[in-house]
């Protein structure tokens, strides 16, 4: 199958917290690729790493935080390798982000329009009245009926779902090559979320943007998404089409996952399970499998050796880092349990 060219490419990337003299990793090795205008969403249990992925890309760790290791390419630039300067470039109108909380990107005491404005002025060097016109016709596009004098109002006078919605309209409307969305509609009830995913997904469309959409609910992600890459541990775990991962599941992780979800459950006959037990915390991720603990077809190889990600089934786009997935068959288990006893005796 051919792919779409790669956007953005990140590789082992490496992502620790200073406690004190100590350095807490978080991220170990993490493996992504975002293809140009496609949307990939990025998904994992609370604590897994997806908001450092994030961030890491914009190079906006928390205090703290240091990438340690690894490569994250936009359009073969390496950016960690930018200036500050450089990267200020790269942010908003290369790659644009997209918070669950609005007012981390909204002034409180500035009104909408003259916000929006100023940003398309900067980015885009429109004169004001084409940059008021486009504004207003983004506000349109995300729903937001009579954007004239939306565009008068302060942030708070607004509700979340309509502080969301100019915050997306913003973020799209510098057209970057890539948008960062951290759990865009999270915060905002189920109809309000599945309207703003909708127009999200309409501008995406017109302007060709990728986006890497993280979110803890697969049923957001399968609602916007093209491909997946599942998270655990500060690592991908599985990655693949949207169909892929939910017809040919191959890691036990994204499995458990699924059958979270209630009305997936039943269709797959299956009861409405939880996985038992934490995801680790930062600095104590196994160095084997990270899922090993918590994972019912364990063996000892999965606790001492990390499983890298490979090509599962026959899409070469379709990888899993797991020792034993779930589409073999027990002739390939059995090969694979006695070719590594004989590796390691
Ligand atoms: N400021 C910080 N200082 C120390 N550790 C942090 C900090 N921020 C995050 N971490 C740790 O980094 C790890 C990854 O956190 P991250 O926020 O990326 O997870 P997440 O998958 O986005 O979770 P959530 O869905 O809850 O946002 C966690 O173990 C978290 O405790």
């Amino acid at each position: 199958m051919k792919r779409t060219e790669t956007i953005l490419k990140i590789s082992d990337l490496q992502v620790a917290f200073e406690r004190g003299k100590r350095s807490l990793p978080v991220i170990e090795g993490l493996n992504l690729e975002l293809l140009r205008g496609k949307v990939l969403g990025l998904v994992g249990e609370s604590g897994c790493g997806k908001s450092m992925t994030a961030l890491s890309v914009l190079r906006l760790l928390p205090s703290g935080g240091r990438i340690t290791g690894g490569e994250i390419l936009l359009d073969n630039e390496n950016l960690l390798e930018l200036s500050k300067g450089e990267m200020r470039r790269i942010r908003g109108k290369r790659i644009g982000m997209i918070f669950q909380d609005p007012n981390s990107a909204l002034n409180p005491v500035r009104r909408v329009g003259s916000q929006f404005i100023e940003t398309l002025q900067t980015h885009l060097s429109l004169e004001r009245p084409k940059a008021k016109m486009m504004a207003e016709s983004m506000l349109s596009t995300l729903g937001l009926s009579g954007p004239e004098r939306l565009m008068r109002c302060y942030p708070f006078q607004l509700s979340g779902g309509m502080r969301q919605r100019v915050m997306i309209a913003l973020a799209l409307s510098l057209q970057p090559d890539v948008l960062l969305a951290d759990e865009p509609t999270t915060a905002l009830d189920v109809t309000v979320q599945a309207q703003i995913l909708a127009e999200m997904k309409k501008l995406q469309d017109q302007f060709k943007t990728a986006i890497l959409l993280v979110s803890h609910n697969l049923g957001v992600i399968a609602q916007l998404c093209d491909e997946v890459a599942v998270m655990y541990g500060g690592t991908i775990v599985e990655t693949g089409t949207v169909e892929a991962l939910f017809t040919q599941t191959a890691h036990p992780y994204t499995q458990g996952l699924l059958y979270a979800i209630p009305h997936l459950y039943k269709s797959r006959g299956q009861t409405l399970s939880i996985i038992k037990g934490q995801p680790p915390e930062a600095g104590r991720i196994p160095q084997g499998c990270p899922f090993a603990p918590r994972c019912g077809a364990a063996l000892e190889i999965c606790r001492r050796s990390r499983p890298t990600l490979q090509q599962t089934g026959d899409d070469p786009g379709h990888q899993r880092a797991c020792h034993f997935p779930l589409t073999w068959t027990a002739k390939q288990h059995t090969a694979q349990s006695l070719s590594r006893k004989v590796v390691s005796s």
